[in-house]
């Protein structure tokens, strides 16, 4: 199995507003879509491009706020009110070797996949079995390949 690009820095935010603000007018970065709701991920997103290189795109930022409190990032923001680095995302060809590769390596692969944020199949991988940083691998956008 070989993984792909570093995807996205997920960042958990308790207020995407200051968190756009504070990309955008202290940062330099830009804000690539409006902000968008995934409640069936129990977040609200907003995805951040931050400056790339001779025209080529930087690595982007994902703005996640609690969508309510049942939300997977809600215990996180109850531990770091300001915020902070939340996990990575990786992107992998196929979704499903991917989940079996990990699981073979006896991580701890939460729940099945399902679609995340750029519409392709996500998964996540426990922090504890990958050094500590909450793991996401996406499925690569089929148009990306
Ligand atoms: C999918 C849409 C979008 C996308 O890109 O497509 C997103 O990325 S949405 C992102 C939000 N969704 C998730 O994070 C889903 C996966 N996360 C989880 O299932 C939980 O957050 C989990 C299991 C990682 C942690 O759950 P919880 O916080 O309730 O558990 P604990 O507080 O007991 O934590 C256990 C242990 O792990 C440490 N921990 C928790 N979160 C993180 C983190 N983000 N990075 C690193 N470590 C983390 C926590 O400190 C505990 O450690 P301990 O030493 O036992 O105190
Ligand atoms: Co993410």
């Amino acid at each position: 199995m070989k993984l792909g690009r570093l995807n996205h820095i997920g960042v958990a935010t308790p207020s995407l507003e200051k968190s756009i603000a504070y990309y955008r007018d202290v940062m330099g970065a830009t804000i690539a879509h409006e902000p968008f709701d995934l409640p069936a991920q129990g977040v609200k997103v907003c995805f951040v491009d931050t400056p790339g290189e001779n025209g080529t795109a930087g690595t982007q930022i994902e703005l996640i706020e609690p969508f309510d409190a049942s939300s997977p990032i809600t215990a996180f923001i109850a531990k770091n009110p300001a915020g902070g680095q939340h996990h990575m995302c990786y992107e992998v060809a196929d979704i499903h070797e991917a989940k079996a590769w990990f699981e073979g390596l006896g991580k701890r692969v939460l729940g099945e996949p399902r679609i995340g944020a750029h519409g392709t199949p996500i998964f996540f991988v426990h922090p504890k079995d990958m050094n500590g940083v909450l793991t996401e691998i996406m499925e690569t956008p089929k148009e990306a390949h």
